[in-house]
């Protein structure tokens, strides 16, 4: 019989599972190998984090760290799609490595059910040879980027809201590539930046930005293509437009990867740029005398005039019977103040309190603001106008769980 050689360590099993991919010319079994000799990093199990670690658990990567303080809930599960009905109230982490190990037995898989803070993040970081930003908020973000850049790892990052996403890898070395901070030094306030939770996210659409970082954390890893580093991809998923556009380079001034940085042993919160007229904080915004809870109004003897401020659309999940539509885009951006003021004055009653009602009590902060503005030569309208703190959620969990929660 003839004797076979291989150059290579992989098994007959590994062979057969990962034919497809080692039949790839730009590929191969060293690619393979050096993928299984690799690990990585994924922080956030949610809706980037799932397709991520599905397509990284199967690829035959060998070790796959997971983080996430987080719960599965069942509004999680349109995208998140690691998670089950059946996983709904475990620890995301124990959710998605049951589905990854399920995919992938000889997958080694450390979870970390954890909040990541500036405290415990160096030690987990540093295990890894590449990390994927899977998370949804700014704060975090500038803490991964400093934990990559501090302990020298590329960081996949990506980020999805409404149909839209972005996709770019930082501090990436090969490259000389720019870190985050390069080219926005700057965090702007929390409360300007909108999260899935407030302005929805299509599913697939996390899919594919979540599926692409995996590419570019095997891309990195087995040392293949064109690694998109100095450059952040487009993605909108509505006109399907996908484009790629040239960012700055690694800046010499940037606090933590520059020449002279001022971040040095441990990542750093970011510089937080001040709300601005362009850009009015919603959180908190009201005192607590301007605002209503869900009890109090569905204990109230006054008469209500209800001006619920949410778009159109959402008004077809549900909405109070004879209320008032104002959409925010109206009454911050339209510019028919005078209209708008006679429409007002004609419907409310002069006995009536006015109760600014939206989903979860931020947006109806907003527009008692500019509601007293406008209305300002009606009587005691400091007092006769109120939010209702926490919104239709409120409502839903106070007072009528019948109302839809969303
Ligand atoms: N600092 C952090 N440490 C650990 N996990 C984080 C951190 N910041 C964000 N995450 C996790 O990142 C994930 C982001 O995913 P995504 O926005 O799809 O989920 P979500 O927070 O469940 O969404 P929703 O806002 O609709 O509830 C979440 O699971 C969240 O718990």
């Amino acid at each position: 019989m003839t004797k076979h050689i291989r150059n290579h360590s992989l098994s007959n099993d590994e062979v057969q599972r990962y034919s497809r991919q080692l039949i790839l010319s730009e590929f191969g079994v060293h690619a393979q190998e050096r993928l299984k000799d690799s690990s990585a990093l994924i922080i956030g199990c949610g809706g980037l984090g799932s397709p991520a670690a599905l397509y990284l658990a199967s690829s035959g990567l060998g070790r796959l760290g997971l983080v996430d303080h987080d719960n599965v809930d069942i509004s999680n599960l349109h995208r998140q799609i690691i998670h089950r009905e059946t996983t709904i109230g475990k620890t995301k982490v124990e959710s998605a490595q049951i589905t990854c190990l399920q995919i992938n037995s000889s997958l080694k898989i450390d979870t970390y059910n954890q909040l990541l803070t500036y405290e415990n993040i160096m030690p987990i970081v540093k295990q890894y040879d590449v990390i994927l930003d899977c998370t949804d908020n700014v704060i975090t973000r500038y803490l991964i980027n400093d934990a990559c850049v501090l302990c020298q790892k590329p960081l996949v990052s990506a980020s999805v809201i409404r149909l839209e996403g972005q996709l770019s890898v930082w501090n990436y070395i090969e490259k000389n590539g720019p870190c985050y901070r390069c080219l926005y030094p700057q965090a702007p306030p929390e409360e300007t930046v909108s999260t899935c939770s407030d302005v929805g996210v299509l599913g697939p659409v996390c899919g594919t930005l979540g599926s692409l970082q995996a590419l570019e954390a095997i891309k990195i890893v087995t040392k293949i293509g064109d690694v998109l580093s100095n450059r952040m991809l487009l993605v909108d998923g509505l006109s399907m437009n996908f484009r790629t556009i040239k960012l700055r380079n690694r800046q010499t001034t940037c606090a933590v990867c520059g020449t002279n940085p001022t971040i040095i042993n441990q990542p750093s919160p970011p510089p937080m740029n001040q709300c601005s007229n362009d850009q009015p904080c919603r959180k908190n915004l009201l005192n607590r005398n301007e605002r209503i809870t869900a009890n109090d109004l569905s204990k109230s003897n006054l008469s209500s005039f209800i001006i619920d401020v949410r778009p159109e659309h959402e008004l077809n999940i549900a909405q109070f019977d004879n209320s008032f539509h104002l959409p925010m885009d109206r009454l911050l951006y339209k510019n028919d103040d005078e209209q708008l003021r006679n429409e007002l004055r004609t419907n409310i009653e002069n006995n009536q309190q006015i109760i600014i009602v939206c989903r979860r009590g931020n947006d109806s902060q907003l527009a008692v603001r500019r509601l007293k503005e406008l209305l300002s030569d009606i009587d005691n309208i400091d007092e006769k106008i109120k939010d209702l703190e926490g919104g239709f959620q409120a409502w839903h969990t106070d007072v009528d769980s019948t109302f839809p929660l969303y």
